[in-house]
């Protein structure tokens, strides 16, 4: 099991992409909670009763861009809302880790606060220059520079990271880089699955 990790917008989707083209199945920490938070789910209720109807949809379902406007600018609000989730998402993970036969990677931005960096064997970390990344995330998510550095100081800085992490994937450079490095790893980390499978 691969752990992938790194900051808000560092690039582990599109790394997850790419391990995907190449057959690796990714279970993705960010779809897991969104799946975990729609209607009839247990945590739906939680957060329904924690923070009111008033960030539900008229669908009925959780408008997550409000949520998150509110969570990432109240750290208490944010508190609450990872109570709620993060061990769901640890369990529906474990639970999916112990259906896969093959090499797979969880790619989670929060993997050692969720707990998730006990089921692996590796840890691979994007990472990016802050400047970089301050804006790919304004880009991306239509921040202002503001509301993009609260949600990555809300995070683990990369120097906190450097204590678990294995292995480093600098995205600063292009899609092709990006490709090179990822391909090395895979290479790296099939060879010690199937080492690690000739020993069972
Ligand atoms: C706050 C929510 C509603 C915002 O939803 P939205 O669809 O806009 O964003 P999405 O879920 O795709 O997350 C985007 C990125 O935000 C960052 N992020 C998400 N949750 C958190 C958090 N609790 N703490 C710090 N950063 C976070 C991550 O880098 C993540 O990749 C949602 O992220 C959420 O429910 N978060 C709590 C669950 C969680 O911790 N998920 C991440 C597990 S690794
Ligand atoms: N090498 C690159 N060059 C230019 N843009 C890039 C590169 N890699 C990623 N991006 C862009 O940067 C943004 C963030 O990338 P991505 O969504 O993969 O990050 P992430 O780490 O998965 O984010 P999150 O933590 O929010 O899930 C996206 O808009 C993506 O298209």
């Amino acid at each position: 099991m691969i752990g992938l990790t790194g900051g808000i917008a560092s690039g582990k989707s599109t790394v997850s992409e790419i391990l995907c083209a190449k057959g690796i199945r990714v279970l993705d920490a960010d779809a897991i909670g969104h799946e975990l938070m729609k209607s009839g789910r247990t945590a739906y209720e939680e957060i329904c009763d924690t923070f009111g109807k008033g960030f539900l949809m008229e669908n009925g379902e959780i408008d997550r861009k409000k949520l998150g406007a509110y969570v990432f600018s109240e750290p208490s609000a944010l508190k609450k809302l990872n109570a709620i989730l993060h061990p769901r998402i640890a369990s529906q993970i474990a639970r999916d880790v112990r259906q896969t036969k093959g090499l797979c990677v969880i790619d989670a931005a929060l993997l050692t606060e969720v707990g998730l960096d006990a089921l692996c064997d590796a840890v691979w970390a994007v990472r990016v220059p802050r400047e970089l990344q301050v804006k790919r995330l304004m880009e991306r998510n239509h921040l202002s520079r503001k509301d993009a550095l609260r949600r990555m100081e809300s995070q683990l800085s990369d120097a906190e990271r450097e204590k678990f992490v294995t292995d480093w994937i600098d995205n600063s450079g292009t899609a092709q880089q990006l490709e090179k490095q990822v391909g090395e790893l895979l290479k790296k980390a099939v060879k010690a699955w199937e080492e690690s499978r000739k020993l069972r």
